[in-house]
């Protein structure tokens, strides 16, 4: 594996590769990797002859109250992880290289980017947006992979890549890949390391809100009190606060008053010990 942290480097990586023939395939992370991570890069290998990762704790995501300082950082382990991957580029800038002096553009997704996390974070689908446009640019993929445990930020980058031509004009040029959960329904999540014991034990009760609260929509309950009885069902289980538990378009984000015949997505975040936990299931009509 090549690792790179400047922009030279990563370029002569990527041509390399390029250079032998190979399709690229792009997983962008923040770092701290867990199996979620690495089921992206063994599904990336699945549409690519070469996989490269980035890793940048980006700041311009994190609001100014928010946990940039005491994310997660294990890049000793991560580079092990992803060696054992068989990964062929790690892309790993610093803050100065992604972001050098007098630095002034923004790319902002209107419309998907606005409820839910867009609301509960301000600018957070901005600073993801803008740092995911620079490594479409930096890396150049036929190919991008990330989590539907991000399903906003999924949709953010799918109409932002398809609105300014990011990548190959492939129809499934970005790829979701499920979400991979922990044995008792928890979403694997870098963040989950900040949970204490008990906190951890408790958050399992998100999912399991969630999947009461599916059932019950499917057996035809009306939309506002089931999504009240999850928000009940969370803070019984030792929650501090909720920001959002929302029935939406799969696609447009837009908020949903029943289910129709298009996807839709029952979407939650909640706090639990100060840590911001967000999940999201599929919602099938009843047939
Ligand atoms: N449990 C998971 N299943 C599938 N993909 C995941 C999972 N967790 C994270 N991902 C995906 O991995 C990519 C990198 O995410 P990131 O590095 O922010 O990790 P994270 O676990 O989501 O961290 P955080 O706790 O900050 O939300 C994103 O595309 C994200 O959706
Ligand atoms: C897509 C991403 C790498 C952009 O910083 C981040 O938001 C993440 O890890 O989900
Ligand atoms: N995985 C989402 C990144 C963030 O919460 O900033």
């Amino acid at each position: 594996m090549q690792t790179a942290t400047t922009l030279e480097v990563l370029r002569s990586g990527v041509d390399a590769l390029r250079a032998e023939g190979k399709r690229l395939a792009l997983v962008p992370t923040m770092g701290a990797l867990h199996e979620g991570h690495l089921t992206l890069v063994r599904e990336a290998r699945a549409h690519a002859d070469a996989v490269a990762v980035s890793i940048f704790v980006n700041p311009k995501q994190f609001g100014p109250n928010e946990d940039l300082d005491a994310y997660p950082r294990t890049f000793a382990e991560d580079c092990r992880l992803l060696e054992a991957e068989g990964v062929a580029l790690l892309w790993a800038p610093t803050v100065e290289a992604m972001y050098p002096g007098g630095f002034a553009t923004n790319v902002s997704v209107a419309g998907v980017s606005d409820g839910l996390c867009g609301a509960a974070r301000p600018g957070h689908f901005d600073g993801v947006a803008t740092v995911v446009c620079k490594l479409f640019n930096q890396v150049r993929p036929d190919v991008a992979l990330f989590g539907e445990k991000d399903w906003q930020q999924l949709a953010v980058i799918r109409r932002m890549a398809r609105d300014l031509d990011l990548v190959a004009p492939y129809a499934d040029a970005i790829v979701g890949v499920p979400t991979v959960r922990e044995a008792d329904g928890l979403a694997l999540s870098s963040r989950n390391r900040y949970l204490s014991p008990e906190a951890r034990a408790q958050a399992a009760a998100l999912p399991q809100a969630m999947r009461d609260g599916i059932a019950a929509l499917m057996a035809g309950s009306a939309v506002a009190p089931t999504l009240a009885a999850i928000e009940a069902h969370i803070l019984q289980a030792g929650f501090d606060s909720i920001d959002y538990v929302a029935l939406a378009d799969a696609a447009s984000l837009r908020p949903l008053d029943g289910l129709g015949d298009a996807p839709a997505r029952l979407l939650v975040a909640a706090r639990i010990g100060g840590t911001r936990l967000i999940d999201n299931i599929a919602v099938a009509a009843p047939s």
